[in-house]
């Protein structure tokens, strides 16, 4: 019996902690092992510290997983959790996604101070959200909102939306449930006229590849609907080059051997989409939603992809 504990590495932000809190329950559950087992280590990213300009902006997604993953490589950590949502879709060398957390729900919340549903916002109304998939997705809905930059953690959102800064904000229903602040929803989102962000709502363990310490000690905690059904959705957005510069939708859902994938790409002013749906086997879910993404990437053609720029 190994005596060292094993180190979670996290961000420090309410929600990444609830994260890493849920992974090492988990990990104490499936092993019967003493909390004293498991060291979470609080790491502060460059994404973290930089708050008051958008993700697409500062550089994108790796800003928020660069200071683990060199932990991770240099051994100092022993796992890394993540919101999915926010890995990359390519990993720096020697490290993958050991497991996926049983997955929340994955639909995006609308939280509304003069109106309580998206369709019932005062025409003009003001809406605070950072996320290019959010902004274009309200504007295809709605062309008549105003759209404004809003960042930081979830408290600092919902405290500027308080003081009245803007009419609604939108969330992802998954963060708030973790961070047990559901109550402040007022209309969850229909995923097929407002899909989330690809892996929205599962919470993944990155490790070194070649770990069997740490394979063996994670293994039980994955969930496998989940994997599969994130797989197929990071595949979506590999195929499309997936950044935060592209607003992209989609997910996918087992239902016993088989999975089903829905993506929507869309153009940032929400004037021009492309929308597809797959289905195959919960086996092939990774080939899924790389073909999808090939096959919208190919419906759209090459000046759809330019408006982006
Ligand atoms: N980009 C920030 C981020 N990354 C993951 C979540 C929510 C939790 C999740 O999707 O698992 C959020 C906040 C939000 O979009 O409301």
């Amino acid at each position: 019996m190994q005596t060292k504990p094993f180190r979670i590495g996290t961000r420090g932000s309410p929600l990444a902690l609830a994260q890493a809190h849920e992974t090492r329950t988990r990990l104490m559950a499936a092993h019967g092992l003493p909390e004293e087992m498991f060291e979470i280590v609080v790491l502060s990213t460059t994404g973290d510290r930089i708050t008051d300009r958008s993700l697409s902006e500062i550089g994108g997604k790796g800003l928020f997983t660069q200071e683990l993953e060199e932990q991770l490589q240099s051994g100092e950590l022993d796992i890394a959790v993540h919101s999915s949502k926010d890995m990359p879709t390519k990993l720096p060398e020697g490290l993958h996604i050991a497991a996926y957390l049983p997955r929340e729900d994955f639909r995006d919340a609308f939280i509304g101070r003069t109106a309580s549903t998206l369709t019932a916002l005062p025409d003009g109304a003001i809406v605070g959200t950072a996320s290019l998939r959010r902004q274009a997705l309200i504007r295809r809905l709605r062309p008549d909102i105003q759209l404004t930059i809003f960042r930081g953690s979830v408290g600092t959102r919902l405290r500027k939306l308080d003081e009245g800064q803007v009419d609604a904000t939108l969330l992802a229903y998954a963060g708030l449930k973790r961070l047990s602040m559901e109550d402040v929803v007022t209309e969850l989102l229909d995923p097929t006229d407002f899909p989330p962000a690809p892996a929205q709502g599962a919470i993944c363990v990155e490790s070194r590849i070649g770990d069997p310490r740490t394979d063996a000690l994670i293994a039980p905690i994955n969930d496998i609907p989940t994997y599969d059904a994130v797989s197929c959705e990071r595949a979506f957005l590999a195929a499309l080059d997936g950044s935060c510069r592209t607003p992209i939708g989609g997910f996918a859902i087992c239902d016993g051997e088989n999975l089903k994938f829905s993506g929507l790409i869309l153009t940032p002013d929400g004037r021009r989409e492309h929308a597809i749906e797959v289905e195959g086997k919960r086996a092939d879910a990774e080939a899924l939603g790389l073909r999808a993404g090939e096959a919208v990437r190919a419906a759209a053609g090459t000046d759809f992809f330019d408006s982006w720029n």
